[in-house]
């Protein structure tokens, strides 16, 4: 089989396409071990669909699935497109619905599903968090300081709100973000869906304008657009290797 390594700002994905549509989720721990496998936070199966150019199946790395990746979104829809299984303005269908996005050079944009507050802003280990779902769970915090991120703390948090665990600063209308992301059950370089979540905080909170750049761990520059309540994500993908195993 095929297998397509690509980096979207760091968070990193195998990626594949079959007819066949099963439970790939054991695969996805093999394929994503980092010392056994390729290594990568995710898996992506692509399998035909009546309704879009094509249906995604995502799995993280530790095989747990999941409705939405941004990050994911923008790498297969530069894989669909370079394999010729999608025009360059692609639609697909994933757990949260149909995701559109545009695919210019290495440059992809992703339309996300609409953001759904899961609940206002509490208090917990000090901090004011805010829980929305930006196609996945995602727990905000505001800090002045992105080394108050903690392991132990983001890991109790993800577990007992079931939610990804973001700390995002805010500069100058920048906002700089680190992610504990669930599933992969640690760190990762960057988290689109959790970028998006930090960015629609900041904006509520008056901090940023409609249009910002935003920098994850990787400190990749990506730009998170706010246009009438619809959010677009947009930032370079890298096809790093194809294999046959
Ligand atoms: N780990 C997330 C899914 C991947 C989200 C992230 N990689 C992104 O780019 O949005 C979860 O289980 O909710």
């Amino acid at each position: 089989m095929t297998y397509t390594k690509y980096s979207a700002s760091g968070n990193d994905f195998v990626i594949f396409h079959t007819f066949i549509e099963k439970d790939f989720s054991q695969l996805a721990v093999k394929l994503c071990n980092r010392t056994e496998g390729i290594g990568a936070d995710g898996l992506v199966v692509l399998v035909p669909s009546s309704d879009a150019d094509f249906k995604w199946l995502f799995y993280n790395s530790d095989g747990s699935d999941a409705a939405m990746c941004g990050n994911a979104s923008r790498a297969v829809a530069h894989y669909a497109y370079n394999n010729n299984l999608a025009p360059s303005s692609l639609k697909f269908l994933t757990g949260a619905g149909i995701i559109e996005s545009r695919v210019e050079e290495n440059i992809v944009e992703s339309q996300l599903t609409a953001p759904v507050v899961v609940k206002e802003p509490f208090s917990q280990f000090g901090l004011t968090w805010f829980l929305v779902d930006t196609g996945v769970p995602h727990l905000v915090t505001i800090v002045d300081d992105l080394d108050i991120y903690d392991h132990k703390m983001s890991s109790t948090m993800r577990h007992e709100h079931n939610a990804n665990v973001n700390y995002a600063k805010v500069v100058d209308g920048k906002v700089y973000v680190r992610t504990y992301e669930r599933g992969v059950e640690g760190e990762t370089l960057a988290c689109g869906t959790g970028m998006a979540a930090c960015f629609l905080r900041a904006h509520d909170l008056g901090l940023v304008d409609d249009i910002a750049f935003v920098y994850p761990k990787s400190k990749e520059e990506l730009t998170l657009s706010n246009k009438n309540g619809t959010i677009y994500f947009k930032g370079a993908v890298k096809k790093v290797f194809t294999t046959d195993i």
